[in-house]
Protein backbone atom coordinates (compact mmCIF):
# COMPACT_ATOMS: atom_id res chain seq x y z
CA UNK A 1 0.00 0.00 0.00
CA UNK A 2 1.12 3.46 -0.86
CA UNK A 3 2.16 5.67 2.04
CA UNK A 4 0.81 9.24 1.76
CA UNK A 5 2.27 12.11 3.95
CA UNK A 6 0.48 13.41 6.88
CA UNK A 7 -0.64 16.91 6.89
CA UNK A 8 -1.22 17.44 10.44
CA UNK A 9 -3.87 20.14 11.35
CA UNK A 10 -1.70 23.25 11.94
CA UNK A 11 -3.92 23.91 15.01
CA UNK A 12 -6.71 22.39 17.23
CA UNK A 13 -9.81 24.30 16.10
CA UNK A 14 -12.96 24.63 18.77
CA UNK A 15 -15.02 21.78 18.30
CA UNK A 16 -18.17 23.81 18.02
CA UNK A 17 -18.03 27.20 16.08
CA UNK A 18 -21.00 30.10 16.55
CA UNK A 19 -21.61 33.44 15.78
CA UNK A 20 -21.48 36.24 17.64
CA UNK A 21 -24.26 38.73 18.56
CA UNK A 22 -22.12 40.81 20.38
CA UNK A 23 -20.18 38.68 23.11
CA UNK A 24 -22.76 36.16 23.43
CA UNK A 25 -22.91 33.61 21.14
CA UNK A 26 -26.00 33.51 18.92
CA UNK A 27 -28.46 31.09 19.24
CA UNK A 28 -28.14 28.82 15.55
CA UNK A 29 -31.08 26.82 15.28
CA UNK A 30 -30.23 25.59 12.13
CA UNK A 31 -28.09 22.55 10.97
CA UNK A 32 -24.47 21.65 12.01
CA UNK A 33 -22.39 21.76 9.11
CA UNK A 34 -18.65 20.06 8.61
CA UNK A 35 -15.70 22.37 8.18
CA UNK A 36 -12.71 20.30 6.45
CA UNK A 37 -9.03 20.62 6.69
CA UNK A 38 -8.24 20.94 2.75
CA UNK A 39 -4.76 19.37 2.92
CA UNK A 40 -5.99 16.39 4.81
CA UNK A 41 -9.75 15.94 3.96
CA UNK A 42 -10.59 15.27 7.85
CA UNK A 43 -13.32 17.13 9.25
CA UNK A 44 -11.94 19.05 11.76
CA UNK A 45 -14.81 21.22 13.49
CA UNK A 46 -18.52 21.89 13.03
CA UNK A 47 -20.50 24.99 12.45
CA UNK A 48 -23.44 26.35 14.16
CA UNK A 49 -25.58 27.65 10.89
CA UNK A 50 -27.48 30.51 12.10
CA UNK A 51 -31.11 30.53 11.46
CA UNK A 52 -33.20 33.59 9.90
CA UNK A 53 -33.97 33.99 13.93
CA UNK A 54 -30.43 33.77 15.10
CA UNK A 55 -29.84 36.33 12.32
CA UNK A 56 -32.67 39.04 13.53
CA UNK A 57 -30.48 38.40 17.58
CA UNK A 58 -27.29 39.72 15.40
CA UNK A 59 -28.92 42.43 13.42
CA UNK A 60 -30.99 43.35 16.17
CA UNK A 61 -27.91 43.61 18.48
CA UNK A 62 -26.24 45.98 16.02
CA UNK A 63 -29.19 48.26 15.01
CA UNK A 64 -29.41 48.95 19.10
CA UNK A 65 -25.67 49.31 18.82
CA UNK A 66 -26.09 52.02 16.24
CA UNK A 67 -29.62 53.82 17.40
CA UNK A 68 -28.69 53.69 21.18
CA UNK A 69 -24.99 52.87 21.44
CA UNK A 70 -21.85 55.81 21.66
CA UNK A 71 -20.16 53.94 18.67
CA UNK A 72 -21.76 56.50 15.75
CA UNK A 73 -21.20 59.69 17.83
CA UNK A 74 -17.39 59.12 18.85
CA UNK A 75 -14.90 61.76 18.38
CA UNK A 76 -12.82 60.83 15.37
CA UNK A 77 -9.63 60.68 18.04
CA UNK A 78 -11.85 58.36 19.97
CA UNK A 79 -12.75 55.95 17.14
CA UNK A 80 -9.20 56.33 16.17
CA UNK A 81 -8.10 54.57 19.18
CA UNK A 82 -10.02 51.85 19.04
CA UNK A 83 -9.54 51.37 15.53
CA UNK A 84 -5.90 51.32 16.21
CA UNK A 85 -6.39 48.73 19.12
CA UNK A 86 -8.28 46.35 16.91
CA UNK A 87 -5.25 46.71 14.05
CA UNK A 88 -3.23 45.56 17.34
CA UNK A 89 -5.12 42.33 18.38
CA UNK A 90 -4.87 41.35 15.06
CA UNK A 91 -0.52 41.76 15.32
CA UNK A 92 -0.69 40.09 18.69
CA UNK A 93 -2.97 37.10 17.88
CA UNK A 94 -1.28 37.04 14.44
CA UNK A 95 0.16 32.90 14.80
CA UNK A 96 -3.08 31.94 16.11
CA UNK A 97 -5.34 33.32 13.56
CA UNK A 98 -3.01 32.00 10.65
CA UNK A 99 -3.20 28.68 11.87
CA UNK A 100 -7.22 29.15 12.21
CA UNK A 101 -7.10 30.67 8.65
CA UNK A 102 -4.77 27.64 7.39
CA UNK A 103 -6.42 25.03 8.88
CA UNK A 104 -10.07 26.27 7.74
CA UNK A 105 -9.04 27.29 3.68
CA UNK A 106 -5.53 25.30 3.08
CA UNK A 107 -3.67 28.23 2.71
CA UNK A 108 0.12 28.49 3.28
CA UNK A 109 1.08 29.25 6.92
CA UNK A 110 3.41 31.74 6.00
CA UNK A 111 1.52 33.71 3.09
CA UNK A 112 -0.96 34.19 6.28
CA UNK A 113 1.67 35.01 8.64
CA UNK A 114 3.65 37.32 6.44
CA UNK A 115 0.98 38.81 4.44
CA UNK A 116 -2.68 38.26 5.06
CA UNK A 117 -2.65 39.22 9.41
CA UNK A 118 0.12 42.13 8.54
CA UNK A 119 -2.63 43.50 5.70
CA UNK A 120 -5.39 42.85 7.95
CA UNK A 121 -4.05 44.73 11.16
CA UNK A 122 -2.76 47.16 8.38
CA UNK A 123 -6.95 47.76 7.10
CA UNK A 124 -8.05 48.82 10.37
CA UNK A 125 -4.33 51.03 10.64
CA UNK A 126 -5.01 52.88 7.08
CA UNK A 127 -9.13 53.59 8.05
CA UNK A 128 -7.73 55.18 11.26
CA UNK A 129 -5.36 57.21 9.31
CA UNK A 130 -8.11 57.79 6.96
CA UNK A 131 -10.44 59.41 9.22
CA UNK A 132 -8.27 61.75 10.84
CA UNK A 133 -6.95 63.17 7.49
CA UNK A 134 -10.46 63.62 6.12
CA UNK A 135 -11.02 67.10 5.06
CA UNK A 136 -14.49 69.20 5.53
CA UNK A 137 -16.62 70.54 2.89
CA UNK A 138 -17.67 74.23 3.07
CA UNK A 139 -19.15 76.28 1.02
CA UNK A 140 -20.15 79.90 0.15
CA UNK A 141 -21.59 80.56 -3.40
CA UNK A 142 -24.44 82.87 -2.20
CA UNK A 143 -23.01 85.73 -0.19
CA UNK A 144 -24.61 86.00 3.37
CA UNK A 145 -24.65 81.80 3.90
CA UNK A 146 -22.69 79.22 4.80
CA UNK A 147 -22.88 75.28 3.53
CA UNK A 148 -20.96 72.51 4.90
CA UNK A 149 -21.26 68.81 3.92
CA UNK A 150 -21.56 66.66 6.94
CA UNK A 151 -21.02 62.86 6.51
CA UNK A 152 -22.85 60.58 8.94
CA UNK A 153 -22.88 56.97 9.37
CA UNK A 154 -25.03 55.14 7.21
CA UNK A 155 -26.54 52.31 9.65
CA UNK A 156 -26.00 48.54 10.08
CA UNK A 157 -23.87 47.09 7.10
CA UNK A 158 -24.24 43.62 6.27
CA UNK A 159 -20.73 42.52 5.34
CA UNK A 160 -20.71 38.80 3.33
CA UNK A 161 -17.31 37.59 2.58
CA UNK A 162 -15.69 35.00 0.55
CA UNK A 163 -13.73 31.51 1.46
CA UNK A 164 -10.61 32.57 -0.53
CA UNK A 165 -9.10 35.10 1.58
CA UNK A 166 -11.48 35.66 4.70
CA UNK A 167 -9.26 37.24 7.15
CA UNK A 168 -7.79 39.81 4.79
CA UNK A 169 -10.76 40.58 2.71
CA UNK A 170 -13.18 40.58 5.68
CA UNK A 171 -10.99 43.38 7.67
CA UNK A 172 -11.06 45.52 4.72
CA UNK A 173 -14.73 45.62 4.89
CA UNK A 174 -15.48 45.71 8.82
CA UNK A 175 -12.59 48.30 9.37
CA UNK A 176 -14.33 50.17 6.58
CA UNK A 177 -17.70 50.37 8.12
CA UNK A 178 -16.67 50.77 11.99
CA UNK A 179 -14.56 53.57 10.94
CA UNK A 180 -17.28 56.35 9.92
CA UNK A 181 -19.47 55.08 12.54
CA UNK A 182 -21.25 51.97 11.11
CA UNK A 183 -22.32 48.94 13.10
CA UNK A 184 -22.18 45.71 11.18
CA UNK A 185 -22.70 41.77 10.83
CA UNK A 186 -20.33 39.84 9.19
CA UNK A 187 -20.92 36.58 7.46
CA UNK A 188 -18.05 34.39 6.51
CA UNK A 189 -18.13 31.61 4.27
CA UNK A 190 -19.62 28.77 5.84
CA UNK A 191 -16.48 26.72 4.41
CA UNK A 192 -13.78 29.11 6.07
CA UNK A 193 -15.35 30.22 9.38
CA UNK A 194 -12.82 29.80 11.87
CA UNK A 195 -10.48 32.50 12.16
CA UNK A 196 -13.03 35.29 11.65
CA UNK A 197 -15.27 33.33 14.55
CA UNK A 198 -12.23 34.22 16.38
CA UNK A 199 -11.30 37.37 15.82
CA UNK A 200 -14.78 38.91 16.06
CA UNK A 201 -14.54 37.16 19.34
CA UNK A 202 -11.58 38.68 20.60
CA UNK A 203 -12.33 41.95 19.26
CA UNK A 204 -15.33 42.30 21.53
CA UNK A 205 -12.99 43.66 23.98
CA UNK A 206 -11.57 46.37 22.22
CA UNK A 207 -15.15 47.68 20.53
CA UNK A 208 -18.40 48.77 22.56
CA UNK A 209 -21.07 46.40 23.12
CA UNK A 210 -22.44 45.20 19.96
CA UNK A 211 -20.71 46.82 17.23
CA UNK A 212 -19.41 44.13 15.67
CA UNK A 213 -21.74 40.61 14.95
CA UNK A 214 -21.18 37.62 13.63
CA UNK A 215 -23.58 35.23 11.99
CA UNK A 216 -22.58 31.58 10.03
CA UNK A 217 -24.38 29.20 8.01
CA UNK A 218 -25.18 28.84 4.40
CA UNK A 219 -25.78 31.55 1.92
CA UNK A 220 -28.47 30.82 0.65
CA UNK A 221 -29.91 30.18 4.10
CA UNK A 222 -28.12 32.10 6.60
CA UNK A 223 -27.11 35.09 3.83
CA UNK A 224 -30.27 35.76 2.61
CA UNK A 225 -31.95 36.20 5.86
CA UNK A 226 -29.42 38.57 6.62
CA UNK A 227 -29.62 40.52 3.56
CA UNK A 228 -33.37 40.63 3.59
CA UNK A 229 -33.15 41.99 7.27
CA UNK A 230 -35.34 45.48 7.53
CA UNK A 231 -32.39 46.19 10.49
CA UNK A 232 -29.54 45.76 7.59
CA UNK A 233 -29.03 49.54 5.56
CA UNK A 234 -26.03 48.37 3.65
CA UNK A 235 -24.87 45.64 2.21
CA UNK A 236 -20.99 44.96 0.89
CA UNK A 237 -20.28 41.52 -0.75
CA UNK A 238 -17.44 39.86 -2.12
CA UNK A 239 -17.97 36.50 -3.82
CA UNK A 240 -18.99 35.03 -6.74
CA UNK A 241 -21.00 36.84 -10.04
CA UNK A 242 -24.67 35.18 -9.25
CA UNK A 243 -24.66 35.85 -5.53
CA UNK A 244 -23.97 38.68 -6.72
CA UNK A 245 -26.98 39.57 -8.88
CA UNK A 246 -29.06 37.44 -6.50
CA UNK A 247 -28.27 39.56 -3.22
CA UNK A 248 -28.54 42.85 -5.31
CA UNK A 249 -31.93 41.98 -6.24
CA UNK A 250 -33.00 41.23 -2.68
CA UNK A 251 -31.39 44.54 -1.53
CA UNK A 252 -32.69 46.41 -4.44
CA UNK A 253 -36.16 45.88 -3.35
CA UNK A 254 -35.34 47.89 -0.23
CA UNK A 255 -33.57 50.57 -2.08
CA UNK A 256 -30.33 49.28 0.22
CA UNK A 257 -27.08 50.22 -1.24
CA UNK A 258 -24.56 47.32 -2.18
CA UNK A 259 -20.81 47.25 -3.12
CA UNK A 260 -20.26 43.71 -5.23
CA UNK A 261 -16.50 43.06 -5.92
CA UNK A 262 -17.05 40.13 -7.86
CA UNK A 263 -15.55 37.54 -10.56
CA UNK A 264 -12.53 37.91 -12.83
CA UNK A 265 -11.01 36.21 -15.71
CA UNK A 266 -8.25 39.13 -15.89
CA UNK A 267 -5.63 38.95 -18.86
CA UNK A 268 -2.30 39.67 -18.09
CA UNK A 269 -0.75 40.39 -21.55
CA UNK A 270 3.04 39.64 -22.39
CA UNK A 271 4.69 41.91 -25.10
CA UNK A 272 7.69 40.95 -26.73
CA UNK A 273 9.49 43.83 -25.92
CA UNK A 274 8.80 43.29 -22.35
CA UNK A 275 11.14 42.41 -19.43
CA UNK A 276 10.40 38.36 -20.19
CA UNK A 277 12.07 37.35 -16.90
CA UNK A 278 10.17 39.88 -14.54
CA UNK A 279 6.84 39.22 -16.84
CA UNK A 280 7.14 35.10 -15.90
CA UNK A 281 7.13 35.86 -12.24
CA UNK A 282 4.82 37.67 -12.73
CA UNK A 283 2.61 35.41 -14.41
CA UNK A 284 3.63 32.38 -12.08
CA UNK A 285 2.55 34.67 -9.37
CA UNK A 286 -0.58 35.99 -10.71
CA UNK A 287 -2.17 32.46 -11.32
CA UNK A 288 -0.41 30.59 -8.76
CA UNK A 289 -0.50 32.53 -5.64
CA UNK A 290 -2.61 32.27 -2.62
CA UNK A 291 -3.22 28.66 -4.23
CA UNK A 292 -4.67 29.75 -7.06
CA UNK A 293 -8.04 31.08 -6.19
CA UNK A 294 -7.98 34.83 -6.62
CA UNK A 295 -10.44 37.08 -8.02
CA UNK A 296 -7.68 39.30 -9.46
CA UNK A 297 -5.76 36.27 -10.67
CA UNK A 298 -4.48 36.85 -14.10
CA UNK A 299 -6.07 33.85 -15.15
CA UNK A 300 -5.64 34.40 -19.14
CA UNK A 301 -2.17 35.19 -20.37
CA UNK A 302 -2.02 36.47 -23.77
CA UNK A 303 1.31 36.28 -25.26
CA UNK A 304 2.95 37.71 -28.64
CA UNK A 305 3.10 34.90 -30.78
CA UNK A 306 6.95 35.33 -31.50
CA UNK A 307 7.73 34.71 -28.31
CA UNK A 308 4.71 33.05 -27.48
CA UNK A 309 6.50 29.03 -27.73
CA UNK A 310 9.50 30.08 -25.96
CA UNK A 311 7.66 31.85 -22.95
CA UNK A 312 4.78 29.50 -22.62
CA UNK A 313 8.35 26.40 -22.66
CA UNK A 314 9.79 28.65 -19.74
CA UNK A 315 6.95 29.00 -18.04
CA UNK A 316 5.67 25.32 -17.76
CA UNK A 317 9.47 24.29 -17.02
CA UNK A 318 8.62 26.57 -13.80
CA UNK A 319 5.22 25.46 -13.30
CA UNK A 320 6.75 21.77 -12.98
CA UNK A 321 9.11 23.08 -10.49
CA UNK A 322 6.17 23.98 -8.15
CA UNK A 323 6.33 22.74 -4.46
CA UNK A 324 2.84 21.31 -4.10
CA UNK A 325 1.72 20.24 -0.93
CA UNK A 326 1.73 20.89 3.33
CA UNK A 327 0.75 24.26 3.37
CA UNK A 328 2.24 24.68 7.17
CA UNK A 329 5.95 24.12 5.92
CA UNK A 330 7.54 27.49 5.00
CA UNK A 331 8.92 25.50 1.58
CA UNK A 332 5.45 25.25 -0.28
CA UNK A 333 4.50 27.29 -2.40
CA UNK A 334 1.30 26.00 -3.72
CA UNK A 335 -1.25 23.86 -0.95
CA UNK A 336 -4.30 22.46 -1.36
CA UNK A 337 -8.13 24.02 -3.14
CA UNK A 338 -10.09 25.00 -0.72
CA UNK A 339 -12.88 22.29 -0.69
CA UNK A 340 -13.27 18.98 -2.64
CA UNK A 341 -16.41 19.87 -4.85
CA UNK A 342 -14.12 23.12 -5.45
CA UNK A 343 -11.94 21.01 -6.30
CA UNK A 344 -13.57 18.32 -8.89
CA UNK A 345 -14.91 21.62 -10.67
CA UNK A 346 -11.24 22.94 -11.77
CA UNK A 347 -10.12 19.68 -12.56
CA UNK A 348 -12.96 19.21 -14.95
CA UNK A 349 -12.06 22.46 -16.70
CA UNK A 350 -9.26 19.91 -18.03
CA UNK A 351 -12.20 17.89 -19.94
CA UNK A 352 -13.79 21.12 -21.23
CA UNK A 353 -10.35 22.45 -22.64
CA UNK A 354 -9.92 19.52 -24.57
CA UNK A 355 -13.21 19.54 -26.09
CA UNK A 356 -12.86 22.84 -27.03
CA UNK A 357 -9.71 21.56 -29.35
CA UNK A 358 -7.13 23.13 -27.05
CA UNK A 359 -4.30 20.80 -25.39
CA UNK A 360 -3.06 20.12 -21.46
CA UNK A 361 0.71 21.58 -20.89
CA UNK A 362 1.19 20.64 -18.10
CA UNK A 363 -0.86 19.52 -14.60
CA UNK A 364 -4.41 18.72 -14.82
CA UNK A 365 -4.49 15.95 -12.11
CA UNK A 366 -5.05 15.73 -8.86
CA UNK A 367 -1.81 15.05 -6.41
CA UNK A 368 -3.60 11.61 -5.34
CA UNK A 369 0.08 11.19 -3.94
CA UNK A 370 -0.63 13.32 -1.37
CA UNK A 371 -3.32 11.70 0.01
CA UNK A 372 -6.79 13.02 0.45
CA UNK A 373 -6.55 16.60 0.10
CA UNK A 374 -7.65 18.97 -2.13
CA UNK A 375 -4.38 19.15 -4.51
CA UNK A 376 -4.23 19.69 -8.05
CA UNK A 377 -0.64 20.34 -10.13
CA UNK A 378 -0.06 23.77 -11.27
CA UNK A 379 -2.16 23.66 -14.71
CA UNK A 380 -2.13 25.41 -17.85
CA UNK A 381 -4.31 25.10 -21.29
CA UNK A 382 -3.67 26.67 -24.70
CA UNK A 383 -6.83 27.02 -26.82
CA UNK A 384 -7.73 27.88 -29.76
CA UNK A 385 -9.80 31.09 -29.66
CA UNK A 386 -11.04 33.04 -26.62
CA UNK A 387 -14.29 32.24 -27.36
CA UNK A 388 -13.02 28.61 -25.29
CA UNK A 389 -14.83 28.08 -22.38
CA UNK A 390 -11.46 28.15 -19.80
CA UNK A 391 -10.84 31.70 -21.67
CA UNK A 392 -14.37 32.73 -20.51
CA UNK A 393 -15.19 31.48 -17.33
CA UNK A 394 -13.98 32.02 -13.92
CA UNK A 395 -12.49 28.95 -12.93
CA UNK A 396 -10.63 30.29 -9.64
CA UNK A 397 -7.82 27.57 -9.66
CA UNK A 398 -4.33 26.95 -10.01
CA UNK A 399 -5.16 26.92 -14.30
CA UNK A 400 -4.02 28.63 -16.69
CA UNK A 401 -5.17 29.99 -19.94
CA UNK A 402 -2.68 30.70 -22.60
CA UNK A 403 -3.72 32.52 -26.04
CA UNK A 404 -1.14 34.25 -28.94
CA UNK A 405 -1.99 37.83 -30.13
CA UNK A 406 -0.37 39.80 -32.66
CA UNK A 407 -0.78 42.94 -32.42
CA UNK A 408 -1.51 46.02 -29.72
CA UNK A 409 -5.15 46.12 -31.16
CA UNK A 410 -5.42 42.29 -31.20
CA UNK A 411 -4.05 42.13 -27.74
CA UNK A 412 -6.46 44.74 -26.78
CA UNK A 413 -9.47 43.52 -28.32
CA UNK A 414 -8.82 39.51 -26.88
CA UNK A 415 -8.39 41.74 -23.43
CA UNK A 416 -11.38 43.00 -23.23
CA UNK A 417 -13.38 40.48 -25.07
CA UNK A 418 -14.83 38.73 -21.80
CA UNK A 419 -17.96 39.38 -19.62
CA UNK A 420 -16.01 40.43 -16.55
CA UNK A 421 -13.57 43.19 -16.48
CA UNK A 422 -11.73 43.49 -12.88
CA UNK A 423 -8.35 43.54 -13.24
CA UNK A 424 -5.66 44.22 -16.42
CA UNK A 425 -2.03 43.19 -16.63
CA UNK A 426 0.16 44.45 -19.02
CA UNK A 427 3.78 43.63 -19.41
CA UNK A 428 5.85 45.89 -22.18
CA UNK A 429 9.00 48.23 -21.77
CA UNK A 430 7.43 50.20 -24.82
CA UNK A 431 6.00 53.42 -23.49
CA UNK A 432 3.52 53.53 -26.21
CA UNK A 433 2.45 50.24 -26.10
CA UNK A 434 1.72 50.50 -22.19
CA UNK A 435 -0.28 53.95 -22.80
CA UNK A 436 -2.27 52.60 -25.75
CA UNK A 437 -3.09 49.08 -23.58
CA UNK A 438 -4.19 51.01 -20.06
CA UNK A 439 -6.30 53.06 -22.75
CA UNK A 440 -8.22 50.62 -23.74
CA UNK A 441 -8.45 48.26 -21.01
CA UNK A 442 -12.23 47.45 -19.65
CA UNK A 443 -11.27 46.58 -16.15
CA UNK A 444 -11.14 48.25 -12.63
CA UNK A 445 -7.22 48.47 -12.25
CA UNK A 446 -4.38 48.19 -14.63
CA UNK A 447 -0.89 46.74 -13.67
CA UNK A 448 2.01 47.53 -15.55
CA UNK A 449 4.93 45.54 -15.09
CA UNK A 450 3.29 44.95 -11.56
CA UNK A 451 1.51 42.47 -10.28
CA UNK A 452 -1.03 42.61 -7.57
CA UNK A 453 -0.15 45.73 -5.98
CA UNK A 454 -2.85 47.38 -3.95
CA UNK A 455 -3.11 50.85 -3.05
CA UNK A 456 -5.24 51.08 -0.31
CA UNK A 457 -6.08 54.98 -0.93
CA UNK A 458 -7.15 53.76 -4.51
CA UNK A 459 -10.33 52.36 -5.82
CA UNK A 460 -10.86 48.62 -6.44
CA UNK A 461 -13.19 46.61 -8.19
CA UNK A 462 -14.37 45.80 -11.41
CA UNK A 463 -16.42 46.90 -14.89
CA UNK A 464 -19.11 44.70 -16.30
CA UNK A 465 -19.60 41.52 -14.46
CA UNK A 466 -16.83 41.95 -12.05
CA UNK A 467 -18.77 44.55 -9.92
CA UNK A 468 -20.72 47.32 -8.19
CA UNK A 469 -18.91 50.15 -7.04
CA UNK A 470 -15.22 50.56 -5.37
CA UNK A 471 -13.19 49.41 -2.01
CA UNK A 472 -10.42 51.96 -1.11
CA UNK A 473 -10.68 55.09 1.28
CA UNK A 474 -12.66 57.35 -0.64
CA UNK A 475 -14.75 54.97 -2.26
CA UNK A 476 -15.49 53.75 1.41
CA UNK A 477 -16.01 56.77 2.63
CA UNK A 478 -18.50 57.73 0.01
CA UNK A 479 -19.99 54.25 0.66
CA UNK A 480 -20.29 54.08 4.23
CA UNK A 481 -21.24 57.06 4.84
CA UNK A 482 -24.73 59.41 3.86
CA UNK A 483 -23.89 62.83 3.31
CA UNK A 484 -25.80 65.77 4.67
CA UNK A 485 -25.95 69.47 3.28
CA UNK A 486 -26.14 72.20 5.77
CA UNK A 487 -26.95 75.64 4.85
CA UNK A 488 -27.28 78.66 7.50
CA UNK A 489 -27.17 82.05 7.00
CA UNK A 490 -24.11 83.60 8.79
CA UNK A 491 -25.78 86.98 9.23
CA UNK A 492 -28.88 87.17 8.52
CA UNK A 493 -29.93 88.80 4.92
CA UNK A 494 -33.52 89.45 5.07
CA UNK A 495 -35.58 86.50 3.85
CA UNK A 496 -37.07 85.95 0.12
CA UNK A 497 -40.80 87.09 0.71
CA UNK A 498 -43.43 84.18 -0.87
CA UNK A 499 -44.37 84.95 -4.46
CA UNK A 500 -40.76 87.21 -4.55
CA UNK A 501 -38.77 85.93 -8.01
CA UNK A 502 -36.21 87.45 -6.37
CA UNK A 503 -35.12 88.99 -9.46
N1 LIG B 1 -13.25 36.90 -4.21
C1 LIG B 1 -14.01 36.52 -5.19
O1 LIG B 1 -14.22 37.24 -6.11
C2 LIG B 1 -14.62 35.19 -5.13
C3 LIG B 1 -15.13 34.62 -6.26
N2 LIG B 1 -15.70 33.42 -6.18
C4 LIG B 1 -16.19 32.82 -7.44
O2 LIG B 1 -17.47 32.32 -7.25
C5 LIG B 1 -17.49 30.93 -7.50
C6 LIG B 1 -18.47 30.29 -6.57
O3 LIG B 1 -17.93 30.25 -5.27
P1 LIG B 1 -18.89 30.19 -4.03
O4 LIG B 1 -18.27 29.65 -2.83
O5 LIG B 1 -20.15 29.52 -4.48
O6 LIG B 1 -19.06 31.74 -3.77
P2 LIG B 1 -20.30 32.48 -3.24
O7 LIG B 1 -20.46 33.70 -4.01
O8 LIG B 1 -21.45 31.54 -3.16
O9 LIG B 1 -19.88 32.79 -1.72
C7 LIG B 1 -19.43 34.01 -1.23
C8 LIG B 1 -20.21 34.37 0.04
O10 LIG B 1 -21.57 34.61 -0.28
C9 LIG B 1 -22.43 33.85 0.56
N3 LIG B 1 -23.67 33.60 -0.16
C10 LIG B 1 -23.91 32.64 -1.09
N4 LIG B 1 -25.19 32.74 -1.54
C11 LIG B 1 -25.76 33.78 -0.88
C12 LIG B 1 -27.05 34.37 -0.91
N5 LIG B 1 -28.02 33.92 -1.72
N6 LIG B 1 -27.29 35.42 -0.12
C13 LIG B 1 -26.34 35.91 0.69
N7 LIG B 1 -25.09 35.37 0.78
C14 LIG B 1 -24.80 34.33 -0.01
C15 LIG B 1 -21.59 32.63 0.87
O11 LIG B 1 -22.10 31.94 1.99
C16 LIG B 1 -20.23 33.27 1.09
O12 LIG B 1 -20.19 33.84 2.37
C17 LIG B 1 -16.04 30.50 -7.32
O13 LIG B 1 -15.75 29.30 -7.94
C18 LIG B 1 -15.36 31.66 -7.91
O14 LIG B 1 -15.40 31.55 -9.30
C19 LIG B 1 -15.84 32.78 -4.99
C20 LIG B 1 -15.35 33.30 -3.83
C21 LIG B 1 -14.65 34.53 -3.84
O1 LIG C 1 -8.55 43.88 -1.57
C1 LIG C 1 -7.58 43.35 -2.10
O2 LIG C 1 -6.44 43.76 -1.98
C2 LIG C 1 -7.72 42.12 -2.86
C3 LIG C 1 -8.88 41.62 -3.15
C4 LIG C 1 -8.90 40.33 -3.73
C5 LIG C 1 -9.96 39.59 -3.83
O3 LIG C 1 -11.17 40.05 -3.53
C6 LIG C 1 -9.88 38.19 -4.20
O4 LIG C 1 -8.83 37.70 -4.56
O5 LIG C 1 -10.89 37.52 -4.09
Amino acid sequence: MTEHPRFDVPITPPERVTGWAGDRATPGGGPDLPVFYPASGQQISVLVEDDADAVDVAVTTARRAFDTGPWPGLSTAERTAVLERCGQVIRDHADELARLECAATGLLLRELRERHMVRAAYNFRFFADYISQRAGERYDQTPGYLTTVVREPVGVAALIAPWNAPVALATMKIAAALSFGNTCVLKPSEQTPLALARLVELLQDVLPEGVLNLVNGRGPVTGAALVAHPGVDLVSFTGGTETGRAIMSTAGQRLVPCTMELGGKSANVIFANADLDRALDGALLGIFSNNGQQCLAGSRILVERSIFDDFVGRFIDRAQQIRVGDPTLAETELGPLASHPHMMRVLGFVDTARADGGALLTGGVRRDDLGEGYFVAPTAVTVPGNDARTAQDEIFGPFATFLPFDTVEDAATIANDTQFGLVSYVWSDHLPTVMTMTERLRSGVVWVNTPMMRELRAPFGGYKNSGVGREGGAACEAFYTEEKTVTLPKTPPPLRRLGDTGG
